[in-house]
């Protein structure tokens, strides 16, 4: 049977970020995607203009429609919004026994909007962590959670040793933002794997803490190891923004034709 995921996320209407980015990873990597729509933000390259919380009932409802009725190899959460929306989606995860969940922390877009209620913090962390197989914070959301500024390789150790203690099996703190190479840690409690590519020079990065949870979740779908799934999505976010493009005036999104660059070599 092909393999099914979720994502439980925020739309981005200029497709390049949130439940927009997570189905065409999805798709990308021959997973069937669902979706269970949070908050609805006016977005472009630019930009958030407007963003609409989706009251918790549907939220529930969305979720419940899917497992009530189809298996879910794998859930990605993104943008969550407020405390009572993760409440809400924890709660029908757990009434669910939801299996393979990696929570993408989302709380600023590259735009400089908030996607996250500071006070949902908490509710993040007790809630859903716990319940997560794999968190994946930029350097500023591990700082965030933490309470301590992530800059370095070394940071983003102890960050991910302090975020293993809520309760996650598994951490990758990203380092898209770091000087230098692209350098992510996968950290399981025991070890750290170090994912190392080249930084790619270029502005369109839209979209890319989105594509890179959804193409994890995509390879626990498909059964992979964690070590498997984050290797498979740091592969896939390199071709895909190395083949991002210039759309819009601002910037832009990562590139989704996985065969395009696999055949390439990247
Ligand atoms: N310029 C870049 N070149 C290569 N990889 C990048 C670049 N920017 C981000 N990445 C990678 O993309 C993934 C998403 O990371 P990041 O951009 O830090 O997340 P977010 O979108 O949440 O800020 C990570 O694997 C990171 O290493
Ligand atoms: C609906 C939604 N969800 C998430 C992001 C973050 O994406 P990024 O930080 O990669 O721009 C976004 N811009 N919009």
């Amino acid at each position: 049977m092909l393999a099914t995921a979720l994502t439980i996320a925020g739309s981005d209407s200029s497709g390049g970020a949130g439940i927009q980015a997570d189905l065409k990873t999805f798709s990308a990597l021959g997973v069937f995607g669902m979706s269970a729509i949070t908050a609805i933000t006016a977005q472009n390259t630019l930009g958030v203009s407007a963003i609409r919380e989706l009251d918790e009932a549907i939220i529930a409802a969305q979720i419940a429609a899917v497992f009530e009725d189809i298996p879910v190899g794998a859930v990605k959460i993104g943008m969550l919004s407020s405390a009572a929306i993760t409440r809400t989606v924890a709660a029908t995860l757990r009434q669910y026994q939801a299996k393979s969940i990696v929570v993408d922390p989302v709380m600023i877009s590259k735009s400089g909007s908030r996607l996250l209620h500071p006070e949902a913090m908490t509710a993040l962390k007790e809630q859903l962590f716990p319940m997560a197989d794999v968190v994946t914070p930029n350097l500023f959301e591990a700082g965030e959670l933490v309470g301590f500024s992530v800059n370095t390789r070394n940071d983003m150790e102890e960050a991910a040793r302090a975020l293993h203690a809520l309760g996650p099996k598994h951490i990758v703190v990203k380092g898209g933002h770091l000087e230098g190479a692209a350098c992510d840690i996968l950290f399981d409690g025991h070890s750290f794997v170090y994912f190392e590519n080249e930084r790619i020079n270029t502005i369109h990065t839209h979209g890319t803490g989105c594509t890179f949870s959804s193409a994890i979740a995509a390879g626990l779908a498909q059964k992979l190891s964690i070590e498997q799934a984050v290797r498979q999505a740091k592969y896939y976010i390199t071709g895909a923004i190395t083949h991002g493009f210039s759309l819009g005036h601002g910037v832009g999104p990562t590139h989704h034709f996985f065969e395009l660059y696999q055949k390439a070599g990247l």
